[in-house]
C-alpha cells in the first residue's frame, strides 16, 4: 500500500515530517512518501524519505518565469510527481504535457481527477497511477473511504477499463491505519492524505499510528 503525504502548503515543518516518513516506510507493507512545497524537495529529499513533487508544469526548459520545472524537481531529489491536483487543476492538455515532462525527467506520475469520469479521460494519457479526490471531502477529516465508497469502486473500474497497468489511488479524509484498510477494500493501491498528518499536534505519532493499525 503505497502512501503520499501532501504537505500543500500547511506550515508544518517539511523536514520533520519527511524524517517521520522515512522511519515509518515499510512497516507493515506501507511505502510512505512526502510531498513538499517545491522550494523543499532538496532538504526533503536529504530526510532520506521517498520526495513527491505537488506539481510539475507542462514546460521544458526555456522561457517560464515561474514554472516548476520536471527536471528541476528531479534534480533535487523528487521521485515522482502529483499532477492536477483538486488545488491545483490543469486543462487535459496541459496535464498530457506535464505528464511528458515528467517522464523526460524520469518522475513517477499521479494524476488526480475529481470524478470517475475524469479519472477515465486521465488514465489515457498513460500516467503510472491516477487518484480519485472528491473535492468536497478533502480536508473534513472525513473518509472517502466511509462517505463515498462508490466513487473509489467506480474510479478502480473505470481506470482498469482504460488501463489495467495504472495503479489507482484515493484520497480525502484519509488519516487512520482502518482507513487505509478500507481503501485496499475498495480496490484501492494506495492513498494520498495531508491534514491527517500535516495539521496533526505531532506528525511522527500520526504516521507511527497510520502505519501501525493498518
Ligand atoms: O488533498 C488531499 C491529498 O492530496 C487530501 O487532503 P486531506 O487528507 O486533508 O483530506
Amino acid at each position: 500500500m503505497f502512501v503520499l503525504v501532501n504537505l500543500k502548503a500547511y506550515p508544518a515543518d517539511p523536514v520533520s515530517v519527511a524524517e517521520a516518513a522515512a522511519t515509518v516506510d515499510g512497516t507493515a507493507g506501507v511505502d510512505v512518501a512526502v510531498a513538499p512545497q517545491a522550494a523543499d524537495i532538496a532538504r526533503v529529499a536529504q530526510t532520506g524519505a521517498e520526495t513527491w513533487a505537488q506539481h510539475v508544469s507542462p514546460v521544458s526548459h526555456g522561457s517560464h518565469t515561474g514554472s516548476t520545472l520536471a527536471e528541476s524537481v528531479a534534480a533535487n531529489g523528487a521521485v515522482g510527481t502529483l499532477i492536477n491536483h483538486s488545488e491545483r487543476r490543469l486543462t487535459l492538455a496541459d496535464i498530457d504535457d506535464s505528464i511528458a515532462a515528467a517522464d523526460r525527467a524520469g518522475l513517477e506520475t499521479v494524476v488526480c481527477a475529481n470524478t470517475p469520469e475524469q479519472i477515465a479521460a486521465v488514465a489515457a494519457l498513460g500516467p503510472d497511477a491516477v487518484a480519485v479526490e472528491p473535492p468536497e471531502l478533502i480536508g473534513t477529516g472525513t473518509p472517502v473511504s466511509q462517505a463515498d465508497p462508490e466513487i473509489v469502486e467506480d474510479a478502480v473500474t473505470a481506470a482498469e477499463a482504460v488501463d489495467p497497468a495504472v495503479d489507482v489511488y484515493c484520497g480525502a479524509g484519509i488519516s487512520t491505519g482502518e482507513d487505509l484498510v478500507a481503501a485496499e477494500e475498495l480496490g484501492a493501491d494506495g492513498v494520498l492524505l495531508a491534514s491527517g498528518v500535516a495539521k496533526a499536534d505531532d506528525p511522527q505519532t500520526a504516521l507511527e499510528d497510520l502505519v501501525g493499525q493498518y
